[in-house]
Parts: C-alpha cells; structure tokens; sequence
C-alpha cells in the first residue's frame, strides 16, 4: 500500500479532479483550472523527486487528469493507474518529454502535453550565458576574487576566448537551437555550422540576411554551412551547443571518441538531457585537456555529477536552470494545465504548438483547446482549425 502523500486542495467542490505532481509557479493555471470546474489537488511533499509509488497514491481511485514533471518516471505504470482512475491527459510541464512513454500512454488512450515555444529564448539565453562564462572564465574568476587572491592587473590573469570572428557549432537547431544561433551570430559574429536531420531554411536565411547587413555596413559577413555530418562540426567549430532532443539517436551523442575530434581548446555547451554526452568520458577528457571547457545545465544521472566533474576548474556546472525566467515557468505551467484542461473538456487541440502565445495572453480567455499534445495522432484526436 503506498504512503498517502500530502497535498494542497482547490476548488474541492470542483467536477473534474486534477493533481498536479508539483506546485508551479504563478496563479493563472490555478485559477484557469478552477474556473472551468476542477478540484486541483497540488502535491506540496518535501521531497524533491517522487516516485512511481507516490505518483499512484496521489492518482488516486478517480482522477481525470494529471500535470507532472520531468524528474518523474511516466511509464506503463502510470498510465495504467490513471487509466484506472478514469484519466485521460497528461501534461508535462517541459517541452522535453523522454520521461514519458509514449506508446504506453497510447495503449490507455492518454493524451500527452508538453510546453513548447514559451522556454526557447529563456533556454538559448542560459546557453549563451554558459557559453560567455566558459569562455571568459568568468565562475574561475570570481572565485579568484572572493578568496582575497587579486593583487593588481596583470598581463596573463584569466585570459579567455574571444567569441567574435570564430564559428559556433550548434547541434541540433530546432527551436532552441535556432535561437542560441541567432543570439551568438548576431550578438557576437561568429559564423555558424550547423548540424540536424533537417534543414534549418529559417536560420540560414537569417544568417544570410545578417551577413549582407554587415556588409553593407563595411563590416566582415559572418558565414554558415550546414554540415552533412556531426563529426564536421566538431572538427571546425570552437564553441559547440548541444540542443537535440533526448532519443536513441542522441544517446551519448558526445562520447570519447568525438569529445577527440574537438579543438583543444574548444568550449562545449549542453541545455539539452544530460545523457547526450558520455559524462564519464568528458570527465576524463576535461582532465586529459586544461584549455577544454564545458558549460553544463544537465547531467547524465540528475541529480548527481559523474565522480571528478566537480573538482574540474574547466566545468561550469549549473542546476538545470535554463527555463528557470518567472515568464517562462509560469508559461509552462499555464499551458501544461491547459493541455490537461482542453482535453478533459473535449477541445481538439491546438492547430500549431510552435505559436502557442494566444494561450499565455493574461488579459484574455485562452483559446478552447489543448497547446500541445504529442500523441494528437496517434489517438486521433482533432485539431483546431487555425482560429478559434
Ligand atoms: N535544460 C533545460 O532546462 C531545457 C532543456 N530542453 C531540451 O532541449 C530539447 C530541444 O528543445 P526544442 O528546441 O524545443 O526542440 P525541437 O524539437 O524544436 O528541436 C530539437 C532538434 O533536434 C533535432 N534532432 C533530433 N535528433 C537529432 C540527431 N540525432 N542529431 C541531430 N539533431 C537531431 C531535431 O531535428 C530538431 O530540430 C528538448 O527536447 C529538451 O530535452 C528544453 C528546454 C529547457
Ligand atoms: O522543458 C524542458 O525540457 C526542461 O528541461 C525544463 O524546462
């Protein structure tokens, strides 16, 4: 029998019954909840990752919907509980969703959401934050400073990179990508490579745009290539952003092997699922290599750090904190409840998840359907027509 689990109540007189596995930042996804008749049931339990046995316990004997998150194992388990209770949405709150069986929310018919499009700019911005501090040195820095080490301006302290005139390599250039790209050609003119399936018309044309601004400003073009293969990237660029999703295909994408093909002195960024880089290979190649310098928002085993990384002064390590703005958040949890929402109340779903701002209008009722599910075909589900 799993332990009850403690949670906060909204609404109790509410229709539909709606648990959301974390509190989320904001009101407005509480009160849009509440307005359309739910008793919303926040877990607010100490702990910071819950298990699938939590997860039952707070399902429950009837819940029609649930919103968790992406530290939870949503699989065959889940959704046959929830199946159980009469569920039929799911949302995650992120865009990533490689915690989420799909084909096993499909066998119980169980929609699943996600959040694109409102965390793209925070992500890419976190990323270029990385890829700054990495490569000024900037966390080494100001260590230097709090420990009383500055005694007076010196030729060789602290000497980074510079960005400008270099290439970044962005791997993976769909929607976050594509904007880290925008952010560190336009903001600092490096040239870009580019690595993905498919092609990025929208990013090249940008670039190409960019390049004769330039030039007709008497200033150097910048330039951009899509690779035809990841390795090429590796090889010529000197800042490299990780940006896939997390599939087979992406798993230890980075490994030894590649990690050697890199510039020696290059500076590789991940915001994207840890597990696309071989972290004990990079532990040991940021040892092999003092110039190499990583900038890491994920890891292969979140929480944790693989044993060394922490001790490497070329690593800058954050939290996985690069959708953490107050905009963003509140974004993805607004439309991860109005995933769950719209398909509790039968809308189809949104025509477009990559234009998702009608639904995160404050001043405005959002429109009558689900933001972003990813399963809309697999089950069937209709689509809204492009104005609702
Ligand atoms: N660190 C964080 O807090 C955050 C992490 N993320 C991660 O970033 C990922 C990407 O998000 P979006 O840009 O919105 O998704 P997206 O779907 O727009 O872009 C992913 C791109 O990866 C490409 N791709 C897939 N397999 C590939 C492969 N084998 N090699 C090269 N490219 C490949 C796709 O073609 C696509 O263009 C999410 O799935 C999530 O895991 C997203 C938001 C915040
Ligand atoms: O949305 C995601 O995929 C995240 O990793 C957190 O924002």
């Amino acid at each position: 029998m799993a332990k009850p689990v403690s949670i906060e109540v909204w609404n109790p007189s509410g229709k539909y019954r709606v648990v959301s596995t974390k509190p989320m930042p904001g009101t407005r996804w509480i009160n849009l909840l509440i307005q359309q008749d739910c008793r919303l049931e926040i877990c607010t339990e100490k702990k910071t990752i819950l298990s699938v046995e939590d997860i039952i316990a707070l399902i429950g004997e009837k819940c029609d919907g649930v919103i968790g998150q992406l530290t939870e194992d949503w699989g065959e388990e889940l959704f046959s509980a929830l199946s159980r209770a009469g569920g039929k949405a799911f949302s995650n709150m992120a865009v990533g969703y490689n915690n989420v069986d799909v084909n096993a929310a499909n066998k119980y018919g169980v929609a699943v959401g996600n959040t694109p499009g409102v965390l793209t700019e925070t992500t890419a911005e976190l990323a270029a934050s990385l890829t700054l501090a990495a490569a000024r040195r900037i966390v080494e820095a100001d260590e230097f400073m709090r420990a009383g080490l500055y005694d007076g301006w010196l030729p060789h302290l602290f000497v980074g990179n510079l960005l400008k005139g270099q290439t970044v390599g962005v791997i993976g250039a769909g929607r976050i990508g594509s904007a880290y790209a925008r952010m560190m050609v336009e903001g600092f003119k490096m040239n870009l490579i580019y690595y993905d399936l498919y092609q990025s018309t929208r990013l090249e044309k940008f670039v190409t745009a960019y390049a004769a601004f330039l030039k007709a400003n008497g200033e150097t073009p910048v330039t951009w290539k899509r690779a035809s293969s990841m390795d090429e990237v590796l090889q010529e660029a000197d800042i490299i952003s990780l940006h896939p999703i997390l599939d087979k295909t992406t798993y230890h994408l980075v490994n030894k092997e590649r990690l050697a093909k890199m510039k020696k002195e290059a500076i590789l960024v991940n915001c994207s699922r840890g597990p696309v880089i071989d972290e004990a290979a990079l532990v040991e190649h940021l040892r092999q290599n003092p110039m190499f310098r990583v900038g890491l928002d994920v890891f292969e085993e979140e929480p944790y750090m693989k044993p060394g990384l922490a001790e490497l002064k070329n690593a800058i390590v954050v939290p996985h904190i690069a959708s953490a703005s107050k905009w963003t958040r509140e974004g993805m949890a607004t439309l991860a409840a109005l995933n769950v929402l719209g398909k509790i109340k039968g809308y189809p779903v949104w025509f477009d998840a990559n234009k998702v701002e009608p639904f995160l209008d404050e001043n405005a009722q959002p429109p009558a359907a689900s933001p972003s599910i990813v399963n809309a075909k697999a089950l069937g589900l209709p689509v809204s027509p492009s104005k609702l």
